[in-house]
């Protein structure tokens, strides 16, 4: 028997970082997957490792599993249905067992997500031996959320395959957890999250889980239903940051200027708030929403101003900014920042003319567009027969 389970990727309208501080965002699955596919070998199979393969970035590890109760005596009893923090100790343990594995340099920003596979693996299953396989659309590392992507499709794949959730193991094709399920994938999926982030909201592993659009605010979501097509273009900068590097930076600042850091976070309360009840609110007509869009590019221009304040804009993104400006199109990065990608608002009558041409001044410096549907499903799990 063998489990796949895929979740989404995310952006974010408006809120990042101010989030992390307790202010409220709004974020919203888009249409790119990571997926997780978990398979235990028969006894036949007479294999005793734990294996993992990172298709995305060629990388391959496998630790006999008695190693990892050598180093990791303490989590042979594990508590599926009741996620726990990673301790600072087993971290430090955990990170000896995956520097065993000789990561390259060059690819030395994985080995967060290869700790945070152990301490989810072994906290759910132990030291069973078993296989996983893992690869994404999501560029990583890029602010579309893979790192809560991968927690949440590991988490559901090996919830899947454990005690805490019952499942139709016949059902052909993608299904979903029940409610209570989806809850417990979503804590696991944020302790995760804690080992690749440091401080994370919550809110990428909240939108993957559960997918449409979502209203965060202290680890509390709305789910938001938009009564206006919204439609974003995404551009990847490719300059690779780390997001948890960004969320420290934004930590120091506020240490250093508490005052000014807390009117900005408050006035990022207030952009957001304003954009979710623009995006619920009924529409009537075209002109309604054009007013709307207009309201919306106004609201993103703010944030992102507000999230120069913070230092987490880049070169790059200020060069996408200056891009769709020309074209009357705003623009704000989304996730941390730093590089990453960009989010512009493409209004409902906007010639697809000038959208091919603004995607032409984009790709012509080196950057990447999408324009990735939004507010789709969140996690699902499919099985396959034996593995
Ligand atoms: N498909 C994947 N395979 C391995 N590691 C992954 C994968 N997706 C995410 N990660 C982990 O998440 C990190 C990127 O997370 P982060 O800096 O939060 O950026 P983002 O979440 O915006 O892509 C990677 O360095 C890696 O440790
Ligand atoms: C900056 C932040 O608001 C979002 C980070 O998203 P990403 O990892 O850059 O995709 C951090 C968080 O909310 O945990
Ligand atoms: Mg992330």
């Amino acid at each position: 028997m063998e489990v796949r389970a895929r979740a989404p990727g995310k952006i974010i309208l408006v809120g990042e970082h101010a989030v992390v501080h307790g202010s409220t965002a709004v974020a919203a699955a888009i249409d790119l997957y990571t997926y997780v596919t978990l398979g235990f070998p028969t006894p036949s199979d007479n294999d005793d490792t734990l294996k993992l393969n990172l298709k995305d970035v060629d990388l391959e590890f496998c630790w006999p599993v008695g190693r990892i109760k050598e180093v990791l005596p303490d989590l042979g009893s594990h508590t599926t249905s009741s996620p726990s923090s990673c301790s600072l100790e087993t971290i430090k343990a955990i990170a000896s067992l995956v520097e065993e594995q000789n990561i390259p340099e060059a690819k030395i920003g994985l080995a967060s997500g290869v700790s945070t596979f152990l301490w989810l693996y072994t906290s759910i299953h132990g030291y069973k031996p078993a296989k996983a396989v893992v690869n994404s659309e999501l560029p990583l590392g890029s602010g579309l959320g893979s790192s809560a992507a991968f927690c949440v499709a590991l988490s559901a794949a090996l919830l899947a395959l454990s005690d805490s959730v019952t499942l139709d193991f016949s059902h052909q094709g993608w299904q979903m957890f029940e409610d209570s399920e989806l809850e417990l994938v979503n804590k696991w999926a944020f302790e995760g999250e804690k080992i690749i982030h440091g401080k994370p909201s919550g809110i990428d592993n909240t939108v993957s889980t559960y997918g449409n659009i979502i209203k965060f605010k202290s680890g509390e979501l709305t789910r938001i239903k938009t009564n206006m097509p919204l439609k974003m273009l995404i551009t990847n900068t490719k300059v690779w940051r780390n997001t948890k590097a960004l969320v420290a930076g934004v930590s120091e600042r506020t240490i250093r200027h508490p005052k000014a850091m807390d009117s900005i976070f408050s006035a990022v309360d207030s952009i957001s708030s304003e954009l979710a009840s623009i995006i619920q609110s009924p529409v009537t007509d075209d002109l309604a929403i054009t007013e709307k869009e207009e309201k919306l590019e106004e609201l993103m221009e703010m944030n992102q101003g507000l999230l120069q304040c913070m230092g987490v804009s880049h070169a790059s993104i200020e060069t996408v900014l200056r891009s769709t400006l020309k074209y009357k199109l705003s623009s704000k990065l989304t996730g941390a920042g730093g590089g990453g990608c960009v989010l512009t608002l493409l209004p409902n009558l906007l010639s697809g003319t000038v959208v091919d041409k603004v995607i032409a001044e984009l790709e012509s410096c080196g950057f990447q567009c999408y324009i990735a549907g939004i507010g789709g499903r969140g996690m699902e799990i499919s099985f396959s027969g034996s593995s």
